[in-house]
């Protein structure tokens, strides 16, 4: 047989990308989690889709997690005749906690794990890779996929990731409404100050020893000039509430591409604006796994 004859479930998490100076590269786990299982029928595709953006994405082969296992399958040469999935989704969409990077790893993870023998034929870093040529970067897709604090990067074609095990208090403030990554993109200058690039490579580097054991370096470590600026009239509500954190000596960022705000502290409630939501979160050392 081909295919499991069974469902198989995976847990995802939610991630932040950048942290501040690290753009396109560093990214943390969160204990936030996405749960999808799979299985195989006899044809077509079909979902069962719960909770965030249960009402907006699409129900067909353009599903972004089916795209992804479709792309996995293509390396894996094998097709099952018909897919259902069912899909409880807690991370909200478009607000810069990885929702797509968490919809593509479990995608590439639940294809391998329903094909028979699908673990020796694909491994890790592949996976890897496929998420992130899907994405069209890593910092998400890494600690979606392995968890813990990674510092990834693009040599050539290959996605690289390090790993690294943090512990540090996290409080989100998640607006209500959506701002596209790929909007948020679109705000960047093509170039940057070479002062600006030099100005962040310091603080991407200090910023991997704060969280490694300098906590005390967080305030320093989390500026950026490189793209929180530059997207500020996006998300003018997100870019006050970061100034505001940073001023009372809060480490705060815009988490991935916005428009949600990251704060390194519990206890930070009182700042939440009205009508957002709040969340305190850990670190979560776990990345997809396949739940028994
Ligand atoms: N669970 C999901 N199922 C299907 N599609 C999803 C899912 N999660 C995200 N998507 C798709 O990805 C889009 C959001 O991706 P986008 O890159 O804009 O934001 P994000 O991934 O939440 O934030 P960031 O990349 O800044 O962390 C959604 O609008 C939807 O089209
Ligand atoms: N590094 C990405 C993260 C969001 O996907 C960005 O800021 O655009």
């Amino acid at each position: 047989m081909t295919f499991v004859d069974r469902p198989v479930t995976v847990r995802v998490p939610a991630t932040s990308a950048n942290l501040g100076p690290g753009f396109d590269s560093l990214g943390l786990a969160l204990s936030w989690y996405d749960e999808v299982t799979a299985e195989v029928t006899e044809s077509g595709l079909t979902f069962d889709i719960r909770g965030e953006g249960a009402d907006e994405v699409p129900r067909d082969e353009t599903h972004l997690l089916y795209r992804a296992m479709d792309a996995a399958f293509d390396l894996l040469g094998e097709h099952p005749a018909g897919v259902h999935l069912t899909c409880r989704n807690t991370i909200p969409h478009g607000r810069g906690l990885g929702s797509s990077a968490a919809a593509i790893v479990a995608g590439v993870v639940l294809a391998r794990a329903l094909v028979v023998g699908g673990a020796d034929r694909l491994d890790d870093r592949t996976l890897f890779g496929l998420a992130t040529d899907l994405e069209g970067h890593p910092d998400n897709v890494a600690p979606a996929l392995f968890g813990g604090f990674t510092i990834s990067w693009v040599d050539g074609a290959a996605a690289e990731t390090l790993r690294l095990d943090v512990d540090v208090d996290v409080t989100v403030f998640v607006p209500p409404e959506a701002v596209a990554t790929s909007v948020a993109r679109g705000l960047l200058p093509a170039e940057v100050p070479h002062a600006d690039a030099s100005f962040n490579a310091g603080r991407a580097a200090l910023l991997v020893a704060a969280l490694t054991g300098a906590p005390e370096r967080l305030i320093s470590a989390t500026e950026d000039r490189l793209h929180q600026t530059y997207r500020a009239d996006a998300m003018p509500e997100s870019y006050k509430l970061l100034r505001r954190l940073r001023v009372e000596g809060v480490p705060a960022v815009v988490s991935g591409a916005g428009p949600t705000v990251l704060a390194f502290a519990h206890g930070v409630q009182e700042w939440n604006p009205p009508g957002w939501a709040e969340r305190e979160l850990r670190v979560s050392s776990q990345g997809a796994a396949l739940v028994p």
